[in-house]
């Protein structure tokens, strides 16, 4: 029995931390995982590059995408549509490499409805008043913008239960490391169940 990857869902309502902290798990951790590049219709933030940060592309481009079957998972937030492209996922899967998604919480549950090697991490704020400071920090987003993701928040937020794991972005480091421990224990997990299977198997 060989062992594919495992597949890291990472989802949190918008300005928590995730691009952050994604950054900061590459940078720490690189060579322990490929970071899937989302598709999305979005137009590019001032420092944002087609094929690093996202493939930029037209409605009509992604909806192509839907009906050829190219998506793992899509969804619509706030105007925009927002995918996994299947066929690299599929790729790093089968060469036993660990793939890290960032997705918002409806794409995470198609996912999860897919993929039985999976462990679905929410990334919460330590309260809603600093997830708003966090955006207008941020200063990507004009204020009606803001307000459409601050409602998403909330409705995010609730969805939280239906993750294997919450972790907390008080300090980027610490959630870095909480990120890590969990990964580590899932694939311990996976292992452990692995080898009573072999067992199992051998036994017969
Ligand atoms: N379902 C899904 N959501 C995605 C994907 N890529 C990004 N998202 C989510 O879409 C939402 C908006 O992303 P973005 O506009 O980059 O804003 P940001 O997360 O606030 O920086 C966030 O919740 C992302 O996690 C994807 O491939 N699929
Ligand atoms: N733990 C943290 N404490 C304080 N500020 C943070 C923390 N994590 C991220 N930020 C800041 O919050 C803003 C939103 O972070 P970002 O990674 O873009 O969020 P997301 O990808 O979830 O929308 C950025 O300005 C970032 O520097």
């Amino acid at each position: 029995m060989s062992e594919k990857g495992m597949l890291i869902v990472l989802s949190g309502p918008s300005g928590v931390g995730k691009g952050t902290v994604r950054q900061a798990m590459v940078k720490k951790y690189g060579q322990q995982f490929k970071y899937s590049i989302s598709m999305t219709t979005r137009q590019p933030r001032a420092r944002e590059v087609n094929g690093v940060d996202y493939y930029f592309v037209s409605k009509d481009e992604f909806e192509h995408e839907i009906a050829n079957g190219g998506m793992l998972e899509y969804a619509q937030y706030v105007d925009n549509y927002y995918g996994t492209p299947l066929k690299y996922v599929n790729q790093m899967l089968d060469n036993g490499q660990d793939v890290l998604l960032e997705i918002e919480v409806k794409g995470a549950m198609q996912v999860r409805s897919k993929v039985s090697n999976g462990v679905f991490i929410f990334l919460a704020p330590p309260d809603l008043h600093s997830l708003q400071q966090r955006i207008e920090k941020r200063g990507t987003d004009d204020s009606e913008t803001i307000k459409k993701r601050m409602i998403k928040a909330r409705e995010e937020i609730n969805l939280m239960t239906n993750y294997d794991y919450v972790v907390v972005n008080d300090k980027v480091d610490l959630a870095v490391q909480r990120i890590e421990q969990i990964i580590a224990s899932e694939h311990l997990r996976v292992a452990r169940v692995l080898s009573s299977y072999q067992k199992m198997l051998g036994d017969n």
